[in-house]
């Protein structure tokens, strides 16, 4: 069932069209990320939801109710949606101790006092700030004033969450910290939440379903999963991995009934079924899908090694192969590599084909990669 549902939204400001017609429709319970670069519509996107911004036109229902609606009129504002929301700054009352600031949307819906002191306490416990109560905002670190604003949403109990990049204030550890337990607080809520991120880890770690937007419009709406490995066009492709998806150029050909993409004088087998004719395409291949061998096989390209960075579990290796810039992931430290002479393969059911002109797609009748993905 869908808990949130946009019909063709659009938002102006001005002459600018931030927003040229959006459909997006949110199941109930889901965690549901807005992704993209600066300035491609999510933060406008979420404040239309909110009723925090109204949109220029188009419909937003929320559990079943019209909340905005260009055709009939009708506007419902921001506290009357049944909301709760943590946006970039935490917008805590500096004013108001911790256990106020968790509490006051609850004394306001006149809950009745036991009610809100259960609330409290449980909220308290969960972001682990127990005893802080009588702290005011400033008396807090950055960390434990962003788990405030979650506690709020705790003892809220709205059906709908709306984040807007809620760790980006954060240092990186804790960022860590507080995507688990984000993750966490939803499962625990099962709350239909929309979060909006140019971080693709958050997308990526977080979400039920990724939409990835550029210039107010959809680009892709999936799994992450989906997302990651099937990625719609080339821009969906080159925004999400780090490091970055290898694009490169390539000429389709048939020889024998078998079909191949010729690169750099080499021929590497393509996936069965691929849906082009022959001729020149962009294919591509993610870091760590790229395979170096000791041995060249047939379709093997030769290579050197440039750069090599190990992070701890993973290296990655810059190639050149004949002044292409190639960058390979492998799953372990390694520091021996540099400026040595090695081969690589493209595995064939690891290349992603895309039309050059259009940076559409390619179908292919390419198997699901993985068996990880169906458990
Ligand atoms: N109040 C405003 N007045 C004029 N233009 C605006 C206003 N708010 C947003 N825009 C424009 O609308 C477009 C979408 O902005 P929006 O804030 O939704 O993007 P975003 O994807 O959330 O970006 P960021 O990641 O930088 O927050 C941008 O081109 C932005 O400049």
């Amino acid at each position: 069932m869908s808990e949130i549902v946009l019909s063709n939204i659009t938002k102006s400001y001005g002459s600018h069209l931030a927003i040229p017609g959006l459909d997006l429709d949110i199941p109930k319970g889901s965690f549901v990320t807005l992704l993209g670069p600066s300035g491609c519509g999510k933060t406008t996107t979420l404040r239309v939801i909110a009723g925090l911004e109204q949109a220029t036109t188009g419909e937003v229902v929320l559990g079943g109710r019209t909340v905005y609606s260009s055709r009939t009129g009708v506007f419902v504002p921001p506290e009357r949606r049944g909301l709760g929301f943590i946006f970039q700054s935490y917008a805590l009352w500096p004013n108001m101790k911790v256990d106020r600031n968790i509490t006051l949307a609850l004394s306001e819906a006149k809950q009745p006092a036991h009610v809100i002191k259960e609330r409290l306490s449980v909220a308290l416990a969960k972001v682990q700030l127990t005893g802080l109560e009588d702290r005011y905002p400033s008396e807090l670190s950055g960390g434990q004033q962003q788990r405030v604003a979650v506690a709020r949403l705790i003892a809220a109990r709205n059906a709908i969450l709306l984040m807007d990049e809620p760790l980006s204030n954060l240092d990186a550890k804790l960022r860590t910290e507080m995507r688990t337990e984000l993750k966490r607080l939803h499962r625990e809520l099962q709350a239909t939440t929309v979060y909006v991120t140019h971080d693709q880890v958050e997308a990526l770690t977080m979400s039920d379903i990724i939409v990835v937007m550029k210039d107010g419009v959809i680009q892709q709406q999936g799994t992450p999963y989906e997302i990651y490995h099937d990625p719609a066009n080339l821009f969906v492709a080159e925004f999400i991995g780090d490091p970055r998806i290898n694009l490169l150029d390539g000429t389709l050909s048939t020889a024998g009934g078998e079909r191949f993409v010729r690169f750099e004088e080499t021929d590497t087998p393509v996936p069965a079924g691929l849906q082009s004719t022959d001729g020149p395409v962009t294919f591509a291949i993610r870091p760590e899908n790229i395979a170096i061998v000791e041995r060249p096989g047939p379709a093997s390209l030769a290579a050197e090694v440039d750069i090599v960075q190990p992070t701890g579990s993973q290296t990655i290796i810059s190639l050149s192969v004949k002044g292409h810039r190639i960058t390979a992931l492998i799953p372990r430290f390694e520091t021996t590599l540099a400026k040595k002479n090695v081969w690589i393969d493209f595995p064939a059911d690891r290349l992603t084909f895309f039309d050059k002109r259009s940076g559409t797609r390619i179908p292919s009748a390419k198997p699901a990669l993985g068996a990880s993905h169906a458990a």
